[in-house]
């Protein structure tokens, strides 16, 4: 995802957005963003701090967002608009019991990027799209470890939204580089990971190389 609007992947494409762990301290996790960021194409990053305060995500967004800007690279915040106009962020993440999207929208303005949690519904994502949402996310698709998911939901929703809509779609919940061809041929724009990258054995730029290694042959498979 370029900086600036809008998150907006090329047609049939599909590129990673990297969310950061639920905790992390920030001067021992810039390294791996650093790693991961150059290790090959990322969209965007999602700082998604859970159980902390809101000095704890300054002192993370102040930290990370220049590693990500510096590349050219999307830095979003989860959950708190007003932070993320507050250090600077290119947009925020919201959730259906977060900021409602209208308000995260007056908050942080036209320019700046407000993404959607959709779960597995059609309803919810048509309501974000006529809002003005720059994308929605849907999952969980696979099983996580990573938040306790509610929703469930199945590749066939990313092909109806994608042939329809022109807003963008995320998809997330347990996407590794092993499960992810189903969602790439959907019609996935981007695949948000956690566990993926921050929790890969050979480190995080392995995780990347890894996911997008995996993209690049499911793209080149569904062009066949
Ligand atoms: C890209 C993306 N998709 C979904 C979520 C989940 O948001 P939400 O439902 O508000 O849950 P929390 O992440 O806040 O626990 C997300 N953060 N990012
Ligand atoms: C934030 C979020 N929303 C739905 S699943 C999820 C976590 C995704 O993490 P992982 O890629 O480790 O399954
Ligand atoms: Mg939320």
């Amino acid at each position: 995802m370029a900086k600036g609007k809008p998150v907006q992947a090329e047609p049939a494409a599909c590129r990673l957005y990297l969310v950061t762990p639920p905790a992390l301290e920030p001067a021992a996790f810039a390294p791996l963003l650093r790693e991961a960021l150059d290790a090959g194409d990322v969209a965007c990053v999602q700082l998604r701090l859970k159980d902390c305060s809101e000095d704890d995500i300054r002192r993370a967004c102040d930290a990370l967002r220049p590693i990500a800007q510096e590349r050219d690279v999307a830095f979003i915040l989860n959950d708190h608009p007003r932070l993320a106009r507050e250090t600077g962020c290119d947009g925020v993440h919201v959730g259906q019991q977060d900021t409602p999207f209208r308000d995260a929208r007056k908050i942080l303005g036209n320019d700046a990027i407000v993404g959607v949690t959709c779960h597995d519904s059609r309803h919810l994502a048509m309501i974000a799209g006529e809002e003005g949402a720059d994308y929605v996310a849907f999952g969980a698709f696979f099983p996580t470890t990573t938040k306790t998911a509610e929703y469930k939901a199945e590749p066939e929703l990313l092909s109806w939204w994608s042939e329809l809509m022109e807003v963008p779609c995320v998809a997330i919940g347990g996407i590794t580089a092993d499960n992810c061809t189903p969602l790439v041929t959907a019609g996935a724009d981007f695949l948000a990971v956690v566990n993926a990258v921050w929790g890969h054995p050979q480190g995080p730029g392995a995780g990347v190389r890894a996911l997008n290694a995996a993209i690049e042959a499911a793209l080149a498979g569904s062009a066949d």
